[in-house]
């Protein structure tokens, strides 16, 4: 694998060059755990390597240290030495969790992704306010935007085109198809949007085709079966787990716990924002920490009991926290079954999420 193949461009190339003579080489890091990183160079090879005091001292927050996707320059060790990053590139794009107002809170869940891949369908799943907030948070990262409105197998096809309309109308920057994972049209979209050297990552709702257009991805360009270990007969991928993967027609996939998590937030976020006419009315609450239940001069009970607040929704308001609450809880469940279920089977797990999570329970880590 090239350099190139990776997601190499000439801003990385200008970048490096500042580096010259010091006899450190570029790698892409693939995986990151709490001890250490791995990470790809030239050739393919894979690596092991550990961060160095300065970079860590540099970083001013979390966000600034090295992420998946970002590319590094590398102290190659030896035998008594361990690979070391001795300096961070440039990203070109940063997806993450920002919290507002407080760097220090930011996640960084990708570096330069080329690609985010929302799948969603013109059915259960549509939500244009959720769909606005992917697309907050895709803006923000500097990525290009593909929609896939799924499923359109099961639903008559002027609504998945209605849905489509739609989603294209709010961003400029976002592609949008209607797709069947089902015919192999969803496949098809992704493989015209991942082009060698372009690096992709896929979210979604649960059900939504995620895992289905993965695995038709990995099944199409991606040969477990081609990296089986002749000593121990255990794939690769038992003993290392990616989460950036490539694909063997070029291109690359970024999947890991936190790409899954983005559902997560992006509903919590839009369940807030739904109850954002009632928030606006607590800025005349006599007091700021106003609970909006029994206090003085509440503008939001005054609202109800003036009749121009429906009392049922000031309800479900008051229950927002809990609504959060059951949302996250709802998507633990489901991942802990998927996990079950995957074991149970001992079958391969769904997707490299779950791959990752499997191993790390075979391996007994937390
Ligand atoms: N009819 C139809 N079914 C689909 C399509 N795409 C996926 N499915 C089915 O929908 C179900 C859920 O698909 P998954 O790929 O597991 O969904 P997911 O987004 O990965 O869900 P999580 O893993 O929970 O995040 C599976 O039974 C799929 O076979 C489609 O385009 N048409
Ligand atoms: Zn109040």
């Amino acid at each position: 694998m090239t350099l190139k193949e990776l997601g190499w461009n000439d801003d990385l190339e200008k970048a490096h060059a500042a580096f010259a003579g010091k006899g450190w080489i570029p790698a892409r890091l693939i995986r990151e755990t709490v001890i250490n990183y791995g990470a790809f160079i030239k050739g393919g090879d894979e690596i092991d390597v550990v961060l160095c005091g300065r970079v860590w001292h540099e970083a001013a927050c979390d966000a600034d240290l090295p992420a998946v996707g970002d590319w590094v320059m590398i102290e190659l060790g030896d035998e008594n030495h361990p690979s070391v990053i001795r300096a961070m590139l440039p990203r070109r794009t940063c997806f993450s969790r920002k919290m507002p107002g407080n760097s220090s809170q930011a996640q960084v869940i990708g570096a330069n992704i080329d690609i985010v891949t929302v799948v969603t369908d013109a059915g259960a799943d549509f939500n244009i306010r959720r769909m606005e907030r992917y697309f907050m948070l895709i803006g923000r990262s500097g990525a290009k935007a593909l929609v896939l409105v799924n499923k359109s197998d099961l639903l008559p096809i002027e609504q998945s085109q209605a849905a489509a309309a739609e989603i294209a109308a709010l961003w400029d920057g976002a592609s949008v198809h209607v797709t069947s994972a089902v015919s192999g049209q969803g496949l098809k979209v992704l493989k015209k949007y991942i082009k060698k050297g372009t690096t992709m990552c896929i979210v979604g709702s649960s059900g939504v085709g995620k895992s289905t257009l993965v695995n038709q991805l990995y099944g199409d360009d991606w040969q477990w079966t081609g990296e089986v270990n002749e000593i121990t007969g255990k794939g690769r991928h038992t003993t290392t787990s990616r989460e950036l993967v490539p694909l063997r027609n070029g291109g690359m996939l970024i999947d890991n716990p936190g790409m899954r998590e983005i559902q997560m937030w992006t509903d919590e976020s839009t369940l807030r924002d739904s109850f954002a006419d009632v928030t606006a009315l607590a800025a005349d609450c006599k007091f700021s920490d106003c609970s909006h239940r029994k206090d003085a001069k509440c503008a939001i009970r005054a609202a109800v009991e003036a009749g121009t607040l429906d009392a049922g929704r000031y309800e479900n308001f008051l229950n927002l926290e809990n609504e959060i609450a059951a949302l996250k809880k709802r998507s633990e469940k489901r991942q802990m079954a998927v996990e079950r279920w995957a074991k149970r089977n001992s079958v391969k797990a769904r997707n490299l999420a779950d791959r990752i999570q499997l191993e790390k329970d075979d391996r007994g880590d937390v």
